[in-house]
């Protein structure tokens, strides 16, 4: 270890500010890749931890202020910001960015929103620096180990830090989970989208736990244990892997499943809610996620909950006859709906990028998050391989290995949904999973009602589906047809 910022051979390939979890790990991902990091926090207490339980994994520079750190540096000088995302990560940067020169690259690796990377990168190229929005996925085993890392920013940015990123990235298949999103705001939009997914993808998983516990009333143990048999075939993730051991977990204290300690109120940092308003904005039905957003706050809403205990379920149904094949229904329901909330996911990203000019390739998305990431997947291959096939896939539902697993799980994806409701058990991620498939695949849908209720009340207009141009009928005339 190397803690002389001072010395003339003391250069750093990268330096790293913001030592908590991610970025201490990250830092030390670096250096145990060969790269000689500089360290860097606002209290110097982290900097000191991270050297003193960890310096032997490679070359540190240990620095106190920022005008060491950034002295500490090779030029062009590059460093990854690990901060709490929002103001903190304005104010970091404005440090930097007086201390840095023109061509020098600044990365923010934090949960950032892609709006502010947008406004942050012209910022910074006004002044000559290179900003590099960057989402980092992993948590903190991740961020050690290998990442999925989602560069945005300047294509000649990448040039410089691809190498790097990527050699620190988790590796499938000989490919490294890193490649260059596309220009400003792009990867930390994806990475947005990927903790949507991600959010979608825990409630499904949740749904399905629910359903065994009150449908079945089977043990939570058992219930570890199918997920954990569940992690063997398609469904094979990092979620569900750690399903089985989050209710494997028994509570030291009361000899319980750790599962039923734990308050039911799903907290959220924010990424999940801003997909959602990004999906509204860009009009695109992402209700996987958004059903799993709002079950969260559902969950949180104690007082609410509390007052409702005693409203009427009404007459409830009979729990299913056999227990292995709802087990298998459940599976097939999850695996289906998973698909739609990727599928959605996808589409979302296809929009982003169409709005923003980004031209993200959705395959190259699908292979950087096969490791490293927290919603790595199996079947992430398959995402991958339909979006290689026809990169403007309409949607993931149309690729012939996701039409075919969905069409062979369709009915008992409908006995669930229709179970869970006569049982007064909540899915709404599964349910509207289903219908949404069922809308998109609908030849007529009620819209049709809508737009002439639209018609009506304000003068909306419409358009027939016998020929073309735009109409609207006088409602409070004659109720002739007028063309507009
Ligand atoms: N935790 C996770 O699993 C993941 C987190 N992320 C993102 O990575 C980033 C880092 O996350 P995490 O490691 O959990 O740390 P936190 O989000 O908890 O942030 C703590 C770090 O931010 C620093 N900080 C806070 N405010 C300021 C400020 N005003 N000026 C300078 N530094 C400040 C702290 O310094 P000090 O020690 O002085 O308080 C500390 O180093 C976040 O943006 C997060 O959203 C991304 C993927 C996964
Ligand atoms: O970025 C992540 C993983 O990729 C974080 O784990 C994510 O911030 C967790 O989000 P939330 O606290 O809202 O559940």
């Amino acid at each position: 270890m190397n803690n002389d910022a001072s010395a003339p051979s003391a250069k750093a390939q990268i330096g790293v500010t913001g030592l908590a979890v991610m970025g201490s790990n990250i830092a030390r991902n670096f250096a145990r890749n060969g790269y000689t990091v500089a360290l860097h926090n606002r209290s110097i207490a982290k900097t000191d931890a991270l050297l003193e339980n960890h310096g032997g994994d490679g070359n540190f520079i240990r620095t106190e202020t920022v005008a060491e750190f950034v002295a500490a540096l090779e030029r062009p000088r590059r460093v990854l910001i690990m901060v709490k995302a929002g103001d903190a990560t304005d104010a970091v940067i404005e440090e930097l960015a007086d201390a840095m020169e023109p061509g020098d690259i600044i990365i923010d690796g934090g949960n950032a929103l892609y709006t502010d990377t947008i406004r942050r990168e012209a910022a910074m190229s006004a002044r000559g620096l290179n900003f590099v929005g960057a989402g980092i996925s992993g948590g903190e085993e991740g961020a050690l180990n290998g990442p999925s890392i989602m560069p945005g920013g300047p294509v000649e940015s990448y040039e410089s830090l691809g190498p790097m990123l990527e050699s620190i990235a988790a590796q499938v298949d000989g490919e490294p989970c890193c490649t260059h999103i596309g220009p400003d705001g792009s990867g930390h939009f994806v990475k947005m989208v990927h903790n949507g997914i991600e959010y979608a993808d825990m409630q499904l998983i949740g749904e399905a736990y629910d359903l065994m516990r009150k449908a079945l009333d089977m043990p939570v143990a058992e219930i570890a244990d199918v997920f954990r048999a569940w992690n063997s075939t398609e469904l094979e993730s990092y979620l569900v892997e750690i399903t089985a051991d989050v209710l494997s977990q028994v509570d030291a204290e009361t000899g319980k499943p750790l599962v039923d300690v734990i308050v039911d109120a799903a907290g959220q940092k924010g990424t999940g809610r801003w997909t959602v308003k990004s999906a509204l904005d860009l009009g695109i039905p992402t209700t996987g996620i958004a059903e799993a957003v709002f079950a969260r706050a559902l969950s949180s809403s104690t007082d609410q909950r509390l007052a409702a205990r005693g409203l009427s379920s009404g007459t409830l149904g009979s729990a299913p006859a056999d227990r292995e094949t709802f087990i298998n229904d459940i599976k097939t329901a999850l695996y289906a709906s998973k698909v739609v909330a990727y599928a959605q996911g996808f589409d979302q990203i296809a929009a982003g990028s169409a709005e923003y000019g980004w031209d993200v390739d959705r395959g190259a998305l699908a292979t950087i998050w096969r490791g490293g990431c927290i919603i790595r997947a199996q079947f992430l291959n398959r995402i991958r391989e339909a979006y290689h096939e026809d990169p403007a896939l309409p949607s993931l539902l149309l690729a012939p290995y996701f039409r075919d697993a969905v069409e062979v799980g369709i009915d008992s994806w409908r006995r669930v949904v229709s179970t869970a409701t006569l049982l007064g058990i909540p899915v709404p991620a599964f349910a509207s999973s289903l219908s949404y498939y069922d809308g998109l695949r609908a030849e007529r849908l009620p819209a049709a009602l809508t737009q002439g209720l639209r018609d009506f009340f304000g003068a909306h207009t419409y358009q027939r589906v016998d020929k073309e141009g735009t109409f609207h009928t006088l409602w409070s005339g004659d109720r002739s047809e007028v063309t507009e």
